[in-house]
């Protein structure tokens, strides 16, 4: 694990309302520099408000993120230029290729021309994308709109990833490809964020996790800590609160 004595990430009393809706409630989560941490929660816990918040992308109400010890908004540039960011939703120019899209991004970045060059050629072949050289991002299925973003989000060689539901949508081949590559990077010294509602996969790749519920954190640290004897699954489902909803009613589907 890297040695970096500031945290990868480090957020102190996140607090995002939505009119009336509280979607994140004085978030504090410590991300060590190093590790591969998991945000798990229910839908609509604020895992995705809270990423977007922590990485420059949405303004907080209340409450700070910094990035290795970099202000994100304050010091906004040299913190985005630590992270790199697959977000939700995947904001990207559509009506380009994908060579396009890194070509344009690269160079919006302040890349020389060479390393965008090369870097798009090793990236479009490695998440597989190589073979679609003519299809606009527009046209590309759910999955390939994934590599591409995970592709914009290692071309400027951040030490931290953000990665909002990365393997989503993904097939299974594809979505060994990207744990391969984010186990490296770590490996490597970089440090990764994922959200996820795949407890198995973030038992097997995380070291650390949070879970969220309504917008608060309810459990934080090491993942053995968080886990216990139990699995994260059950762990989970304690935290977060068992649903006996889906038991119960729909009487007419089975009459
Ligand atoms: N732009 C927005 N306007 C209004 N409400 C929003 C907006 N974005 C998020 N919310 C609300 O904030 C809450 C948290 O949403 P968020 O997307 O952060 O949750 P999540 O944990 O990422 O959910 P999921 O796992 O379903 O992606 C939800 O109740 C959601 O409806």
């Amino acid at each position: 694990m890297s040695t970096h004595p500031e945290p990868a990430l480090q957020t102190t009393g996140l607090r995002k309302a939505f009119g009336d809706h509280v979607a994140v409630d004085d978030v504090d989560l410590t991300v060590p520099a190093g590790s591969f941490y998991g945000l798990v929660g229910p839908n609509g816990a604020g895992k995705t408000t809270t990423l977007a918040m922590a990485v420059g992308l949405l303004r907080p109400d209340a409450g700070s993120a910094r990035i290795f010890g970099v202000d994100v908004w304050h010091d906004t540039v040299q913190a985005k230029a630590l992270v790199g960011v697959l977000p939700d939703g995947n904001a990207m120019p559509e009506r380009l290729t994908g060579r396009e899209v890194l070509t344009y991004l690269g160079l919006l970045r302040g890349l020389p021309a060479g390393v965008v060059a090369e870097r798009t050629d090793e990236l479009l072949q490695v998440f597989e994308l190589d073979a679609a050289e003519r299809t606009l991002v527009i046209e590309y299925s759910t999955g390939m709109r994934k590599k591409i973003g995970l592709a914009v989000a290692l071309l400027h060689a951040p030490r931290l990833l953000v990665l909002d539901e990365p393997f989503e949508a993904v097939d299974p081949v594809s979505a060994a490809t990207i744990r391969a590559i984010l186990s490296k990077f770590v490996d490597s010294g970089g440090s990764v964020i994922i959200s996820s509602h795949v407890m198995a996969l973030v038992e097997q790749l995380c070291d650390h996790v949070g879970v969220m519920s309504d917008g608060r954190v309810v459990a934080a640290g090491p993942l053995a800590d968080v886990r216990g004897t139990a699995t994260l699954e059950d762990a989970f489902v304690g935290l977060v609160g068992a649903q006996s909803r889906g038991t119960e009613g729909l009487a007419w589907l089975t009459a």
